[in-house]
């Protein structure tokens, strides 16, 4: 006899891991990875707006300005300096031009309608400190940072993740196949309305099957054996040769004169145990 614990460390010992495949990261959902992902650029890649407002240096404080540039959400505002005395003009996510360390939101400032010079200038009313609603380049993830793990099940956050490091294609272990088999004289199908004396209903083999498509598995429902030694080792051949990962079976195992399981697997390979307590 052993414990439920010990024949399931001695079950995942000795079972073999299915070969790695690549797949496009949307089908991985499910899956299990096997590689690390690391993330090839910082994130944000740039330095970047919290708020909608303008770039500021907070050591200019209050006053009125002009604008130099407008940096929207995409790529406005590359090779412009903010320089003192300027500010530009920034949108939530957008790029933080060079030379702002600071970023005061819209609420905070008035328009100044006098543009009689050319330029569109800013009422800025409070002071900021440095860096007040920037996001630093590399906040969310740092470049070469492992985002996500060998081992790591994929769902829907790890397939954002994957997304956001331009993963596209992962390594993941396929599915499974599991077949699942009902062996006994007195099993019926679950249909079955009138049940005659000494039948049961098959009740094993659903549960099995939905416990098997719950871990992500395919499955095979190879329905009831019958306590007949030829078709319970033509059912099992069959199974085992038409490629299934597993096969999972349930009675047949104890110590009656019709429990033809254990012989059967006994002579296909190697029995690992054969009593749980
Ligand atoms: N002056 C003010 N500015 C902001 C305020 C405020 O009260 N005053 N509120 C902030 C809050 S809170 C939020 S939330 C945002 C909402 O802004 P938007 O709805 O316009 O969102 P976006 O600017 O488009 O995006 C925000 C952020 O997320 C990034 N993003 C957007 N879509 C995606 C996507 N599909 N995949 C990855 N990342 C995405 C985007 O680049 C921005 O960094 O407003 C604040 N501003
Ligand atoms: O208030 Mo915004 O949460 O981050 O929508």
């Amino acid at each position: 006899m052993i414990s439920v614990d010990d024949a399931l460390t001695t079950v995942l010992r000795v079972a073999g891991r299915l070969e790695p495949v690549t797949v496009p990261f949307h089908e991985a959902v499910g899956l299990v990875l096997a590689e690390d992902v690391r993330a090839p650029d910082p994130l944000p890649p740039y330095r970047a707006s919290v708020k909608d407002g303008y770039a500021v240096i907070a050591s200019d404080g209050p006053g009125e300005y002009p604008l130099i540039t407008e940096s929207r959400a995409g790529n406005d505002g590359v090779d412009v300096m903010v320089i003192p005395g300027t500010v530009a003009y920034v949108t939530t996510g957008g790029p933080i031009p060079d030379g702002a360390d600071a970023v005061v939101q819209v609420e905070d400032t008035e328009q100044v309608n006098d543009t009689s010079d050319g330029l569109r200038r800013v009422r800025i009313l409070g002071r900021v400190s440095q860096g007040l609603d920037i996001r630093p380049v590399g906040c969310d993830i740092e470049k070469d940072t492992v985002v996500l793990k060998s081992g790591e099940l994929v769902g829907n956050s790890e397939i954002g993740l994957l997304a956001t490091v331009g993963a596209t294609m992962v390594k993941v272990y396929p599915r499974p196949t599991v077949a699942v088999l009902s062996t006994g004289d007195e099993l019926v199908d679950p249909k079955t309305k009138h049940l005659n004396r000494g039948q049961i209903r098959d009740s094993n083999c659903a549960m099995l099957l939905a416990a098997a498509i719950q871990e992500q598995c395919k499955v095979v429902d190879l329905g009831i054996a019958h306590d007949r030694e030829e078709d319970l080792e033509r059912i099992m051949d069959s199974a085992l040769s038409s490629g299934v990962d597993i096969l999972l079976t349930s009675g047949g195992v104890s110590m009656g004169d019709r429990d033809f399981v254990k012989p059967y697997l006994g002579k296909k390979g190697t029995l690992h145990f054969d009593r749980v307590d």
